[in-house]
């Protein structure tokens, strides 16, 4: 029975309906069917009149398969993308969807059973006619994109696959330049030590093959005083390049050093002192992997890429001049030959320049996964999305290969070109200079200096050739490092403003209202006029997201309203000294952070008067922190950082650092929140000791959504969409029966 079957197999005669692409289909029909014979299914299936409906593209429109076919006991494969031009007569059907590239059914119970065998009851079959199928389409996809791999073929353009945001506007080679100069230029001695030792060595360097030559043949001809002289001179030119490049090298990596420094610090520097919008915008991960990896790529610029550019330039252009000399016509061949390489190497520089600055992007992106998943790595961890994050950083990871790939591609390429072209010198200068020496035209010596100075010329033309696409990557790594070197700093830094002389703590809103500048069309906060007057506590209160941290945030200058403004002591803010302003301020947060430094230099903090040890534990026992500071193991040199404390904990050494500063104007956002009620109840008194004391009065401002913190307030504002609802005491509002007094109720309703 089964060498019968396999009779069937061989004599299957294939009818193929295909009106495009023909051969390639043709081509993987042949495979398919190879591929069913090697995985043994059970043969019976494949009777003479068979029909396999097989995946093809939905351009290859297959006409309907006139039923005579069967009859003339033919097996027909037919490639189609849709399901429809189903025969009637018995027919083994596999349906497989395009997109899914598997078999969705298995054959109607009609056409099901050819000879007495089920189909549908064999799932080893069809699994295994799956695999056929997908052997038979990751065919089809190799086969269409073979072409795209040739140069200027799809596959070598960035844009398709990767997506990444590309701010910066694109950076000439010059400006780059000029701006890494800016950045040397005071140390310029370094540069010039470097470039005088790299002059003097490539000189010496390539004046080496030359004497080298003329020793052999002077000692060939027996000549012992020019032979002497020729040797003496060699060893002083290898001495001199010797001690050259060793300067050249030092110097470079020194300039380099200056370079990342600067560049690093007019970063960081220019990035501190952007409007607090900017970072509303930009991620941490991406701002640090500029301050890192592309800083180093770029100042790569000077201390790799520059010094060898001009090394082999001078060399190269000595070795030209040399072979033009020596023969011309031979020269110019290799000069031809040099300015192929040339073009192609300008290409390949300009498609590396493109190369780096992608990685850089995506570099940045995965750094930022990184950063986020690090940072809230106690989030995953309880919502177990380890695979989900590692899949994240692993999708930036893919793209970073797929362009590094491409990269690496482009490189082959190039030495490919590299090589043909080398070799085509050594071949010319052979070929003709061997017809010049047998016509008497030049010498063996000469013919010798020609190959070694046209091998050099060529070398000297590759390395120009990698170090311009070296550049051309540092180049693009530059485009958004100097963009935000280039960010003007937010004005508050730049304007000098009013040091009032004396503050007495009288705020003023005046019809403020604001957006922020990542979402211009949502009205944050609206027409709003509050006044607090000195020693007043004010409290603000209403439902989440009715605008109240924003109103800090204004209050704070983080932010400029965009209608209306804020006076203080009747000035508006914006013409006072911002730094004065602040140190005049001291601000508790509704998650208050700690620096990763003892508790003494946390509380210490921004803290611009002389402060001794027993001021910070006298601050520190105010916000009733004093008794678990001093049970940790090392106290108040204790090292803590956002994570080591628990939020009650940081929330008091906040409050300590707040109360040290002696601030004219107190503002609390939750600054309770985080505290247990002993806590909350201790807090609240010195907060109304510090505030009633005498000696400094200040200007209270109260966010609470505990509303038990604040019925002690002078004044409570209620908020309500980003506008002022109500405003009055505590008695006052409960008696107007509005907001305050629901929301109490609604607390007092979940307390009970
Ligand atoms: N940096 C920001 N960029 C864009 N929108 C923001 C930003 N910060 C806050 N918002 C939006 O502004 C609105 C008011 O936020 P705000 O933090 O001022 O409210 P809140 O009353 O203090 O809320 P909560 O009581 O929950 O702290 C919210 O809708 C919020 O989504």
């Amino acid at each position: 029975m089964k060498s019968n079957v396999h009779n069937h197999w061989r004599a299957m005669c294939f009818t193929i309906y295909v009106n495009k692409k023909t051969a390639s289909f043709a081509g993987m029909v042949m495979l398919c069917a190879r591929s069913l014979s090697e995985t043994h299914l059970p043969l019976p299936m494949f009777l003479p009149t068979m029909h396999l409906l097989l995946p093809c593209t939905p351009s290859s429109s297959l006409p309907l398969i006139p039923h005579h076919h069967h009859r003339n006991n033919k097996s027909l494969i037919t490639l189609s993308h849709n399901h429809f031009p189903l025969p009637a007569t018995p027919t083994l059907l596999f349906t497989s969807g395009f997109a899914s590239r598997r078999i969705l059914a298995t054959p109607p119970l009609k056409s099901a059973s050819i000879n007495g065998l089920s189909v549908q009851n064999n799932p080893e079959a069809s699994r295994e006619l799956n695999a056929a199928a997908d052997f038979l389409e990751r065919l089809r996809k190799w086969i269409g994109f073979l072409p795209s791999i040739f140069p200027g073929g799809r596959w070598w353009d960035f844009s398709e696959d990767v997506n990444v945001r590309v701010m910066a506007q694109p950076v000439s080679v010059w400006r780059a330049l000029a701006k890494m100069w800016d950045l040397v230029s005071r140390d310029r001695w370094v540069i010039f030590a470097a470039f005088s030792a790299l002059i003097v060595a490539a000189v010496s360097e390539i004046s080496i093959p030359h004497f080298l030559t003329a020793s052999i043949f002077s000692a060939q001809g027996a000549d012992l005083t020019v032979f002497h002289r020729n040797v003496r001179l060699l060893s002083l030119l290898c001495v001199t390049s010797g001690i050259c490049s060793g300067i050249r090298g030092c110097c470079f990596g020194i300039a380099n050093m200056i370079l990342v420094k600067r560049m690093r610090e007019t970063l960081y520097s220019s990035l501190l002192l952007q409007d607090i919008s900017f970072f509303d915008n930009e991620t941490v991960g991406d701002l640090t992997s500029r301050l890192g990896a592309d800083c180093q790529q770029v100042s790569r610029v000077i201390g790799n890429d520059l010094n060898l550019i001009l090394r082999n330039v001078l060399q190269g252009g000595g070795s030209l001049i040399y072979l033009l000399i020596l023969s011309w016509p031979l020269g110019l061949c290799t000069m031809a030959i040099c300015s192929i390489l040339a073009a192609v190497m300008l290409h390949y520089g300009r498609y590396q320049k493109k190369a780096a600055r992608l990685i850089q992007e995506v570099t940045a992106s995965a750094n930022d996964v990184a950063q986020e998943t690090f940072s809230l790595v106690r989030t995953v961890r309880v919502y177990g999305t380890e695979e989900e994050e590692h899949g994240r950083y692993k999708w930036w990871l893919g793209k970073l290969a797929d362009i590094s790939l491409r990269q690496s591609a482009a490189y082959g390429f190039w030495n490919f070109s590299f090589n043909i072209l080398y070799h085509s010198t050594q071949v010319i200068a052979v070929l003709f200079g061997g017809m010049s020496i047998l016509a008497g035209h030049i010498t063996a010596e000469k013919l010798t200096k020609f190959i070694l100075y046209s091998e050099w010329l060529i070398y000297s033309t590759w390395w120009v050739g990698d170090n311009i696409s070296n550049l051309m990557q540092s180049v693009g790594a530059s485009e958004k490092v100097f963009h935000l070197m280039d960010l003007s700093p937010s004005n508050q830094f730049t304007e000098r403003g009013v040091k009032l002389q004396r503050l007495t703590g009288h705020i003023e809103f005046l019809n403020v209202s604001f957006h922020y500048a990542s979402r211009p069309t949502v009205s944050v906060v609206q027409h709003v006029n509050i006044v607090v007057h000195p020693s007043e506590v004010v409290a603000i209160v209403g439902l989440s997201g009715s605008g109240k941290s924003t109103l800090v945030n204004l209050l704070l200058r983080l932010y400029e309203p965009t209608n209306g403004q804020i006076l203080i002591d009747g000035i508006p803010l914006k013409d006072l000294d911002i730094m004065w302003w602040r140190e005049r301020i001291g601000f508790v947060g509704q998650e208050p952070k700690l620096f990763r430094m003892d508790i003494s230099s946390n509380i210490r903090y921004g803290c611009t008067r002389d402060v001794k040890q027993e001021d910070i534990e006298w601050a520190a026992k105010q916000a009733y922190a004093h008794d678990f500071i001093s049970a940790l193991p090392h106290g108040y040199g204790t090292l803590v950082d956002d994570d080591l404390l628990s939020g009650g904990q940081k929330q008091r050494i906040a409050i300590a650092r707040a109360i040290l500063r002696d601030p004219k104007i107190l503002i609390l956002d939750e600054a309770t929140s985080a505290l247990d009620a002993e806590s909350e109840h201790n807090v609240k008194g010195v907060l109304r000791a510090v505030r009633s004391d005498s000696a400094s009065r200040r200007s209270v401002i109260v966010i609470a959504h505990r509303l038990s913190t604040i019925q002690a307030a002078d004044r409570i504002v209620v908020m309500d969409g980003g506008q002022v609802v109500e405003i009055g005491s505590h008695r006052e509002l409960l008696l107007k029966d509005g907001l305050y007094a629901r929301l109490t109720r609604k607390q007092a309703d979940a307390v009970a």
